[in-house]
């Protein structure tokens, strides 16, 4: 018989540590400072820690608490787990060497590709399959994790991706004729394995995501996926005859995939209930209550593992009284990868706006509370309900939420759609800008040397004061504004320096933001944000970046381009607010950028770059919600931008995603130039681009900035001309792929003269020099 599935769990776990012990220890190792040794013996210590902070938090019972660590990305720990990428461990380890030459590249290897996680800004590396590809089980580590947790006195839950899942994340290697579909069988067998072996272990429960079963935009339709899922986990679970699966589907709701799950023989089935999946879908609770049968333990993911808002217990605890299965345990809707720590590591936030919050050890605290409360009544957990209900009421009639002000504002913008006037006149009124064919620029930010980032850190800790601040800023502007004269780009930037992330300094400086001292984030490896938290109506009580960049352009004669983070992008990177709909939220960050769009104008700023790199990220994960949403953020784009002059030249930049789905919403962004990350994918979306009609500038980014490398002359001349192939002259930009912020200034400066040389062969080449106003 095995151990009945615990009432309270949580998908996930922060892995960074709450004073970012990985994040240290990585780069620590990385730069040679400690050995594997030290590095293992330092993330033990972190797992265990967190098992038994975890257990006084309220996660007592056996395989409550899910092994969800990893040292750099767990879509890789899963793929060399079951061998779909070929790997060396160590008995007791991925090799190290190996592992993190996937995860990062060394001097002859390139890393594995990154994208993002699904529709949240966690990115994961990319497995590449082959026709070659042998799958293979490696659970060494899976074996240490549970073995360690015994010895620390917990049973722990190991957690892969699920089959699914991997196959449909994983890409294809040029040449590869079978598609990652068609390996399932042989896959299945392999986690088989690894699933036995753990098995034998006696770990008697194990959780496989699959939150590729929530999606239906990618090759496979939700019923090819369903029928997927439902002869994989038939075979996993019937030869598993002394443990049991949880598989999860996070990120959204299962249809099809429902009773697929459902009646496969897995022992639990854990979904997303969080207010944003079922604003999306109404119908979802009413179908888990008839789909899942008694065999099967919901785990109702309740407690929102994305967001940061307590929870409402109350209402919480009445939509678990309402489903009919017998036993219901209660989880988080995802990992709380995706949450800072602890809202006790936040002294200086406003002390409503904090009362309000729950991190990853609030929210565990939360399904200890629910789980108490279905079993035993909401009085074994009064003073807990008592603290949300009040949470609840404080936050809804709170005079720091709601701003009559911007709600009129936003009100009256009823059916505004933003559009400036006909492009063909704003090509005219733009010939004043009097730029050359093929303009050069870059896309803001320059390299964030350490003393910018200390000076910040001064700042912050009063150490220096504005004054101080203020001059060591300006003295980077000038090395930036000569460094890109110097090179001979055309129109320069300041270079961001003042900035310690695109979005949060934008939040820090908006009314109805607040932002953290300590609420890192896991982005990629060891690199962390701290996403702002959206609470309130959003205004702007002074200008933003105007003296920055009117400084910038009393420096040079050359067009300065000023910079803002765009409304889509903002949002995606902060938490938002779920009392009002995403879209309001959007149109009252456009109206604050308007205001500065306006200043930067009024300031005699003629280029003005609006970037939005997240408008792909928030795309809803199924179909039918996209023009929903694409319409509300395009709106909200042009809103920033809707009452700039004619001549006042307004571009975008897109990144760190493929765009060829979205390319009619960008085209639809009425920007007058487009740059876009292309180097990487040797400009593939230039097809998207010829085929959409793309009839305004645009510039693909023809330096990859991801990678150290210096791009050569004959690089860049070859993606030039490429780039010349699909657009004509008068409309290409030549850029790179994005900002500079993580690079050096020996590589970028190498890299952005190699730029403007082979802008200049190619002008030779097509034999241009009159002027052009795109
Ligand atoms: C473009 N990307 C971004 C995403 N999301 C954002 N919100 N912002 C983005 O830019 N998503 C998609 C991609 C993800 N890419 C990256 C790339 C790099 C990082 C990164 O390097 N993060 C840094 C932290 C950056 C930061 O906030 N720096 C602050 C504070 C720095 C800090 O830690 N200070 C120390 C003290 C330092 C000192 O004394 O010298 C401290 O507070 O302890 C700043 O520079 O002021 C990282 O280190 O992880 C993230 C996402
Ligand atoms: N202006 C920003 C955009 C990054 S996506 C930068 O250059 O860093
Ligand atoms: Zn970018």
């Amino acid at each position: 018989m095995t151990t009945p599935f615990p009432a309270a769990t949580i998908t996930g776990y922060p892995r960074i540590g709450r004073r970012r012990e990985l994040k240290t220890a990585l780069e620590s190792l990385w730069a040679g400072r400690i050995d594997t040794g030290e590095f293992a013996q330092t993330t033990r210590s972190l797992r265990v820690q967190t098992y038994h902070r975890l257990r006084e938090l309220g996660l007592t019972e056996d395989y409550a608490i899910p092994a969800t660590h990893s040292h750099y990305d767990h879509v890789l720990d899963t793929a060399l787990t079951v061998g779909l990428i070929p790997s060396a461990t160590t008995g007791t380890d991925f090799d190290l060497g190996e592992y993190f030459a996937l995860a990062r590249g060394t001097a002859d290897r390139s890393p594995l590709e990154m994208t993002k996680w699904f529709d949240t800004n966690y990115h994961y590396l990319v497995p590449e399959l082959e026709d070659a590809t042998t799958f293979k089980a490696h659970p060494q580590h899976l074996l240490t994790l549970v073995s360690e947790a015994r010895t620390a006195g917990h049973r722990v839950r190991p957690v892969l991706v699920g089959p699914l899942t991997l196959l449909t994340l994983a890409k294809t290697a040029p040449g590869t004729a079978t598609s990652p579909l068609e390996r399932l069988d042989e896959l299945t067998a392999v986690y088989l394995d690894v699933l036995s072996i753990l098995s034998a272990a006696g770990v008697e429960w194990i959780q496989l995501d699959e939150p590729a079963l929530v999606t239906d935009s990618g090759e496979y339709s939700d019923e090819e996926l369903a029928e997927a899922a439902a002869r994989t986990y038939a075979t996993l679970t019937s030869a598993l005859p002394h443990s049991r699966l949880l598989v999860t589907a996070p990120y959204g709701s299962l249809r099809a995939g429902l009773p697929a799950l459902a009646d496969s023989g897995i022992g639990a089935l854990g979904v997303d209930l969080s207010p944003a999946v079922r604003t999306l879908d109404p119908g979802y609770v009413d179908r888990l209550a008839e789909a899942v049968p008694s065999s099967v333990r919901l785990v109702a993911g309740i407690v929102d593992g994305r967001n940061v808002w307590a929870n409402d217990l109350t209402a919480s605890l009445e939509t678990l009284r309402s489903l009919p299965q017998p036993e219901v345990s209660v989880s988080t809707s995802t990992s709380l990868l995706h949450v800072p720590h602890t809202v006790a590591d936040e002294p200086a936030l406003p002390v409503d706006v904090a009362t309000w919050l729950s991190f990853a050890e609030e929210k565990v605290t939360e399904v200890e509370a629910l789980a108490a409360a279905l079993s035993e009544g909401r009085q074994s957990r009064e003073s807990a309900f008592a603290r949300a209900d009040r949470a609840q009421r404080t936050r809804a009639e709170s005079t720091t939420v709601h701003n009559p002000a911007v709600a009129d504002r936003t009100a009256a913008l009823r059916d505004h759609d933003g559009r400036r006037g006909a492009y063909a006149d704003r090509l005219a009124a733009q010939a004043s800008l009097d730029l050359p064919v093929l303009p050069t620029t870059t896309i803001g930010s320059f390299p964030q040397t350490r003393e910018v980032r200390r000076a910040r850190a001064d700042h912050r800790a009063g150490r220096i004061d504005d004054a101080g601040y203020e001059a060591i800023m300006r003295a980077e502007i000038d090395r930036v504004v000569a460094l890109q004269e110097g090179i001979g780009l055309d129109v320069v930037v300041h270079g961001e320096p003042e900035r310690n992330d695109m979005v949060q300094y934008f939040a820090e400086h908006l009314d109805g933001f607040a932002t953290t001292e300590n609420g890192w984030v896991q982005s990629y490896g060891s690199r962390c944000v701290r996403p702002p938290i959206l609470y309130g109506d959003v205004s702007r009580p002074t200008p933003i970046t105007v003296g920055w960049s009117t400084y910038a352009a009393s420096r040079t004669e050359l067009p300065v381009k000023g910079m803002l983070t765009g409304p889509v992008t903002i949002l995606a990177w902060s938490f938002a607010r779920e009392d009002i709909s995403l879209a309001e939220s959007a149109d009252q960050i456009a109206l604050a950028l308007a205001d500065e769009v306006a200043d930067l104008e009024e300031a005699g700023i003629g280029i003005i770059q609006i970037d939005e790199p997240a408008l792909r990220e928030l795309l809803p994960l199924r179909r039918v919600d996209r023009p929903a949403y694409l319409d509300w953020s395009v709106r909200a784009f042009r809103l920033v931008a809707a009452n700039a002059a004619l001549a006042t030249q307004i571009h975008t930049h897109l990144c760190y995603s493929e765009f060829g789905e979205i390319i009619e919403a960008i085209d639809a962004l009425d920007a007058d130039v487009t740059s876009i990350e292309a180097a990487r994918s040797r400009m593939e979306v230039l097809a998207d681009i010829s085929e959409a009609d793309f009839d305004r500038g645009i510039g693909p980014g023809v330096y990859d900035i991801h990678s150290p490398r210096v791009p050569s002359v004959a690089e860049l001349t070859e993606l030039v001309d490429s780039a010349l192939q699909s657009v004509d002259a008068s409309r290409l930009w030549i850029n790179p792929d994005c900002g500079l912020k993580t690079r050096g200034y020996a590589e970028v400066e190498a890299a952005l003269a190699n730029l403007v040389t082979a802008r200049d062969a190619a002008l030779a080449r097509i034999g241009a020099a009159q002027p052009t106003a795109v």
